[in-house]
C-alpha cells in the first residue's frame, strides 16, 4: 500500500428536502494513495458528485471525516481549507471557462487570487499552456475553443495553483471519443510528469479501464465494490459491477436465456484466432454475441461473449481449451445482446 493523500472515513451525507432528509452518502471509506489515478464510478443519481464536493468541503459530510495529506479536513480554519483547495484542481464536464477572458486570462485567474503580479501570472499561464499543447490558443476566447481545446484550458487552470490532486467530475462526458481519448492521455501524462494524484468521477467503464489503477464503484449511495481496476474488469462480484463491465447491461432472464462464456484478453496472450481455432477444435459452431478487442502490438486486449453449444460435454471443453490458452473466461448467463 502506498501513502494516502485522501482519506474518507465512514463519510455519510443527507440533505434535508421538503419531503425530509435524503441520504445520498453512507458509510463512505476509500484511501487514496499519493501518484495513483482513482476512479468512482457510478450511475446517475448515485452520489459521485456529492462525494467529490465532501472531498474538497463544498459540502459539509453529514458524518465521518475527510483528511486531506494526513490533515482533518473539517478542523480547518477557512484560510487554512482555502490554502488546501488549492492544493486540489478541478475539472468538470462543461469546463466551467469564463467566456469574456482569453484561455491565457482563464488560466491566470486562480494565479490573480492567489495574489500573484501580473506578469509571473502570464508567465506561468504561457508554460501551462504549453504543456496542454495549447500554446498557439493564448489569445483565443472560450467560444474560439473546440469542446478538447476548452479542456485543454481547463486542466491548465487547474494546474496553475499546483495542486497535488486533480479532482475530474465527468470531465470527458461531453467530448467525442476521440477527443476522450487524447484528454485521457494528457491527464495520465501529467500523473506520471508532474506526480499529481487524480481521481477520475465518471460513468462510463472505458475511461476507468484507460487510465485508472483502482477504482471504487457507487451505487445507491454506498460504496458496492473497489479494487484494482484489472480485478474487478475480470471478475466483477456485485451486479453493479457487473452491470459497468459487461457489455451491453447486465445478464438479464428477461429475454430467452443463452448460455454464454465471457473471455476477457489481457495482453497477456497473443493476438491468435482464438474462437476460430475452438470451433475447430471442438468441431462445434459457437455464436459470438459481442466482441471488442484490440491488438497492441501483437497482444490481445478486450473482451468478447460468446453463446455456448447446449451439449454440456462440449461447453465445457470450450472453456477448457479457452482457460488453457491464458484467458479468463466465466460463464455469463442470460446474456442479451
Ligand atoms: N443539495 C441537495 N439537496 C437535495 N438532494 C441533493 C442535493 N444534491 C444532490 N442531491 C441528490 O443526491 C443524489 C446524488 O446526486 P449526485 O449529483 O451526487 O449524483 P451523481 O452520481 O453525481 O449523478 P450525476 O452523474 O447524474 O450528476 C441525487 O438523487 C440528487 O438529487
Amino acid at each position: 500500500m502506498g501513502e494516502a493523500i485522501i482519506e474518507i472515513r465512514a463519510l455519510s451525507k443527507s440533505f434535508r428536502t421538503k419531503d425530509g432528509e435524503v441520504t445520498v452518502l453512507r458509510d463512505i471509506n476509500l484511501t487514496i494513495e499519493k501518484d495513483e489515478i482513482f476512479g468512482i464510478i457510478g450511475m446517475s443519481g448515485a452520489g459521485k458528485s456529492t462525494l467529490v464536493r465532501c472531498i474538497n468541503m463544498l459540502e459539509k459530510p453529514t458524518h465521518g471525516t475527510v483528511l486531506f495529506d494526513g490533515r482533518d479536513m473539517a478542523k480547518l480554519s477557512e484560510r487554512e481549507l482555502r490554502e488546501v483547495r488549492r492544493s486540489m484542481g478541478m475539472i468538470f464536464q462543461q469546463f466551467n471557462l469564463l467566456m469574456q477572458r482569453t484561455a491565457e486570462g482563464n488560466v491566470c485567474f486562480p494565479l490573480e487570487l492567489a495574489g500573484m503580479d501580473e506578469a509571473s501570472a502570464r508567465k506561468r499561464a504561457k508554460d501551462l499552456l504549453e504543456l496542454v499543447g495549447l500554446a498557439d490558443k493564448a489569445k483565443a476566447y472560450p467560444a474560439q475553443l473546440s469542446g478538447g481545446q476548452k479542456q485543454r484550458v481547463a486542466i491548465a487552470r487547474a494546474l496553475a495553483t499546483d495542486p497535488k490532486v486533480l479532482l475530474c467530475d465527468e470531465a470527458t462526458s461531453a467530448l467525442d471519443p476521440t477527443t476522450t481519448t487524447s484528454i485521457l492521455a494528457l491527464l495520465k501524462d501529467i500523473n506520471q510528469r508532474l506526480g499529481i494524484t487524480i481521481v477520475m468521477i465518471t460513468h462510463q467503464m472505458s475511461v476507468i479501464e484507460e487510465i485508472c489503477n483502482r477504482v471504487a464503484i457507487i451505487d445507491e449511495s454506498h460504496i458496492a465494490e473497489s479494487g484494482k481496476v484489472e480485478d474487478i474488469f475480470y471478475k466483477p462480484k456485485t451486479e453493479i459491477a457487473q452491470k459497468l463491465v459487461y457489455p451491453s447491461g447486465k445478464p438479464t432472464q428477461q429475454f430467452i436465456s443463452k448460455r454464454c462464456m465471457r473471455i476477457v484478453f489481457d495482453g497477456n496472450s497473443s493476438f491468435e484466432p482464438v474462437i476460430a481455432n475452438m470451433v475447430l477444435e471442438c468441431k462445434a459452431p459457437v455464436n459470438i454475441m459481442y466482441a471488442d478487442t484490440k491488438n497492441i502490438d501483437g497482444k490481445a486486449f478486450g473482451q468478447m461473449v460468446v453463446q455456448l453449444p447446449e451439449d454440456e460435454v462440449l461447453a465445457q471443453k470450450m472453456f477448457h481449451y479457452v482457460r488453457a490458452r491464458g484467458l479468463s473466461a466465466e460463464e455469463v448467463n442470460g446474456y442479451v445482446g
